[in-house]
């Protein structure tokens, strides 16, 4: 692509080298993986600082180079700008053609609800007709391909490469916070865009639960104009950025529990799988929520809610969910020879682990058993209060290796006794391999009792553990296929 094609947009000290019919090859912000031809995009990281890698990126070929920083003496012209992150969307998105304009493009952003939200929607769009891409967590599926993910939001030039792949007619993306704070989704407008709710998550990133709303809320700023906002009203900073969006003159619809939301819950009968009464408008039905649990009645009414916006009947996309098959990884059932019901779930924050009790005890639980562990160097401040809660509720909490992110395994063991020491009355038992933590519990378990083995849902592990499993899935299968030889 010419330069200057590709510089369109963005705000920058132009060089005397500045060559406006200079062919551009690729973007890149990684100096090793240049090729001649490219332009390189130096970014101030959180580990590294990309400005000390320009005469790498120049050694293997970079023609160009975009940075913040005031550098001289370079042999290839240097843009500088005031954002590079934000340079670097831009440039991707120029690069790509600007992608998303090709597509109905729909957000999901919370603290949790954003993958179930997302596959409940793709099953939704899909099954009325239309081709769907879906951007996050758990895989990206682009043209009914997976392709693997790496960050709930891509990279910016991984991102737009995806848009653009694309042939779909709706593309859902999950946007972290941190995709947000970092720029990933400069140059994308939204048609909708959601908020599933907000809670302690993440702190160890954002400053404060007010500076974690405030980078959340950034992404209803980049809506199209005809865009619409879809919030759930029932937690208070939904109701917050309702307000603030309102405010500011932006369509705005809400799901909740009160007779001003657009689409009201009024009644939930609390099955396994929830019957809910909901009124849209001025229409009143029952409908059936396709997974356990009452966050998963919020996340079905956010899809509901943004279907019927794009022309999907209500009546319809309720009919359509009677087909969906859950969701990898989040609230996965499986029976136990004793009659005890395992339960593998992403829960990794205070309120969806209340809400997976709260499932438990509705379906007259005769004991909760919880396993779980915590990412090593992550969020510290959210581990007291979860375990706090767990050993109130629980019969039995078995704290266990989750991610070690790089921290010893001594160290995580004497962090997890503090942890039960300071928080649970020392009654946790400490079992560090996840695995024969799981086995515990199913060699113990009874009739009626509910295990939730919560926080890595789908993901593998990056340990490898005693028995030969790489996923809490894994291993339930291998102890219930291997019964005799685990029990021996
Ligand atoms: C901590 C964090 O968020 N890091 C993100 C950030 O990286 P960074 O810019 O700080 O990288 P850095 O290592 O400091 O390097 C700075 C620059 O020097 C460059 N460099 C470095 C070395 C070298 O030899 N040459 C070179 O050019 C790097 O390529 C980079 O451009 O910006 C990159 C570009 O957007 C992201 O890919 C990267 O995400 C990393 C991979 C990541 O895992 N982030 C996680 C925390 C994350 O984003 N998670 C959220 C979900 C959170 C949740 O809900 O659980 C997500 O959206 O996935
Ligand atoms: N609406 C909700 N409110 C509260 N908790 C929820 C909600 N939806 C899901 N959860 C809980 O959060 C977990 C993660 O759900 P999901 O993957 O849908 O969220 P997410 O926002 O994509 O999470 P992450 O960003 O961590 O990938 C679920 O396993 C469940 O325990």
């Amino acid at each position: 692509m010419l330069m200057d094609e590709l510089l369109k947009g963005i705000k920058f000290a132009q060089p005397e080298s500045h060559d406006p019919s200079m062919l551009i090859q690729g973007i890149q912000f990684n100096s090793r993986k240049i090729r001649p031809g490219d332009l390189f995009v130096a970014i101030n990281g959180f580990s590294a600082d990309g400005h000390r890698y320009i005469n790498q990126a120049i050694a293997n070929g970079a023609a160009a180079v975009v940075g913040e920083q005031n550098v001289n003496g370079l042999n290839v012209p240097y843009y500088q700008t005031s954002d590079s992150r934000k340079a670097l969307a831009r440039l991707a998105s120029n690069f790509y053609g600007h992608p998303s304009k090709n597509h109905i493009m729909i957000g999901v952003t919370g603290t949790n609800g954003k993958t179930t939200t997302a596959y409940l929607l793709k099953h939704i769009i899909e099954q009325s007709g239309m081709t769907c891409s879906m951007i996050g967590t758990v895989n990206n599926m682009i043209n009914n391909q997976a392709i693997q993910s790496k960050n709930t939001t891509p990279d910016p030039l991984e991102l737009q490469s995806l848009l653009a792949e694309s042939r779909d007619e709706v593309v859902i993306m999950e946007v972290s916070s941190h995709g947000i704070e970092q720029q990933r989704v400069e140059g994308i407008l939204f048609d909708y865009t959601l908020f599933t709710n907000l809670g302690n998550d993440h702190l160890d990133y954002h400053e404060s639960l007010e500076a974690y709303f405030n980078v959340k809320a950034r992404l209803f700023k980049r809506m199209k104009s005809q865009g619409t906002a879809i919030i759930a009203s029932h937690n208070e900073w939904g109701k917050k950025l309702q307000n603030k969006l309102s405010e500011s003159g932006n369509n705005v619809l809400t799901f909740g529990k009160q007779s001003e939301d657009e689409m009201q819950l009024l009644n939930v009968c609390t099955e396994y799988f929830p019957t809910i009464k909901v009124r849209l408008g001025e229409t009143t039905d029952f409908l059936q929520v396709p997974l356990p649990g009452m966050h998963n009645v919020w996340n079905t009414l956010g899809a509901l809610l943004t279907v019927q916006k794009m022309g999907i009947s209500l009546k319809k996309a309720a009919s359509y969910l009677s087909t969906f098959n859950g969701v990898p990884g989040r609230f996965e059932t499986f029976s136990h020879p004793a009659g005890a019901t395992f339960i593998v779930d992403y829960a990794h924050t205070e309120d969806a682990i209340e809400y997976c009790y709260q499932t438990a005890e509705r379906e007259n639980a005769e004991r909760i058993i919880h396993i779980l562990g915590f990412r090593g160097k992550r969020d510290l401040s959210k581990r007291r209060d979860i375990v706090a809660l767990c050993s109130d509720v629980c019969s039995q909490l078995i704290l266990t290796f989750d991610d070690l992110n790089g921290v010893p395994s001594d160290r995580m063991v004497e962090e997890l006794q503090k942890l039960n020491e300071d928080f649970a009355d020392g009654s946790a038992e400490i079992i560090p391999d996840r695995t024969q933590a799981i086995q515990h519990a199913w060699e113990k378990a009874e009739n009626g009792d509910w295990v939730f083995i919560t926080g890595k849902g789908q993901e593998t592990y990056k340990q490898s553990f005693k028995l030969p499993a790489s996923t809490d899935k894994q291993t339930i299968q291998f102890l219930k296929t291997s019964k005799d030889m685990v029990t021996s």
